[in-house]
C-alpha cells in the first residue's frame, strides 16, 4: 500500500468535518486553528490558494499544537515538499497525478488524493491509495453518487468535498463509504475578517457533534 494509511486515518476519523479554509495571513490562521480546536475540531486544512499559506501552515504547526495542520489545493510535487518543509501533517490534492502520487510514495507525509469518476478510483486502487478526497462532491452527483459506488469499492473510503453543508452533510456522513466530510462552511468568511471567531468556534462545536466520529 503505498498510502500512509496509518498516519492518515486518525486524522480524518477525530472529526466528523474538516474544515478547508484559505487564509490572508498566518495571524489569521493561528486565531482560526485555535477558534476551531476549541469547539472540537482538531485537524484543519490550509489550502494553498493564497500567498500567505505556506506561513500560515508553519505558525499553526508551532502554535496550535493540538491541531493537525494539513496542506490542501496541492497540485504539483514542488508544492508537496514545500507543504511538507512548513510542516504539514497531511497533504490533501484536488485530484491525482503521478507526479503527486510519487512525491506522497517518497514522503513521510500522507497524501489524501482526489478521485471522482470509476476510473479515477482504479487507478488509485492500482497505485495503493484507498483513502479518497471525493471532489467536487456535490456537483459530481453528491450522496446519491457516493452510495452506489460503495458496493463496487467496497475498500474506498471518502472526504466528500465541495458543496457540502448543513443541509447535507448528514446525507454523507450516514454512507458506510465516508470517513468524514471536507467544508468550509464552518469556517465563514465573513466571520474570519470580522474576527468573529466566537462564531467559528460555535459553528466548530456544532459540526463536533455531527455523526461518525
Ligand atoms: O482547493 C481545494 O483543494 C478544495 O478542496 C476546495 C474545497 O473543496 C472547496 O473550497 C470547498 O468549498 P465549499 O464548497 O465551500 O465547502
Amino acid at each position: 500500500m503505498a498510502q500512509k494509511i496509518k498516519a492518515l486515518t486518525p486524522i480524518l476519523t477525530a472529526q466528523p468535518v474538516m474544515p478547508v479554509v484559505a487564509v490572508e495571513s498566518a495571524r489569521q490562521a493561528v486565531d482560526l486553528a485555535r477558534a476551531l480546536a476549541a469547539g472540537g475540531l482538531r485537524a484543519i486544512e490550509i489550502t494553498l490558494r493564497t500567498p500567505a499559506a505556506l506561513d500560515a501552515i508553519r505558525c499553526v504547526v508551532e502554535e496550535v499544537p493540538e491541531t493537525a495542520c494539513g496542506a490542501g489545493t496541492v497540485l504539483n510535487a514542488r508544492q508537496y515538499d514545500q507543504a511538507v518543509a512548513a510542516g504539514a501533517k497531511f497533504i490533501v490534492s484536488p485530484g491525482a497525478t503521478m507526479e503527486v502520487l510519487d512525491a506522497a510514495r517518497d514522503s513521510a507525509v500522507p497524501l489524501l488524493p482526489g478521485a471522482a469518476t470509476p476510473s479515477e478510483i482504479m487507478a488509485m486502487l492500482e497505485e495503493g491509495f484507498e483513502l479518497l478526497k471525493f471532489f467536487p462532491a456535490e456537483q459530481s452527483g453528491g450522496a446519491a453518487y457516493l452510495k452506489s459506488l460503495a458496493p463496487v469499492f467496497p475498500s474506498i473510503k471518502f472526504c466528500p468535498t465541495g458543496g457540502v453543508s448543513t443541509k447535507n452533510v448528514n446525507d454523507y456522513l450516514s454512507l458506510p463509504n465516508v470517513i468524514c466530510v471536507g467544508g468550509t462552511w464552518v469556517a465563514p468568511k465573513a466571520a474570519v475578517e470580522a474576527g468573529d471567531f466566537a462564531e467559528i468556534t460555535r459553528l466548530a462545536a456544532e459540526a463536533a457533534k455531527l455523526g461518525k466520529a
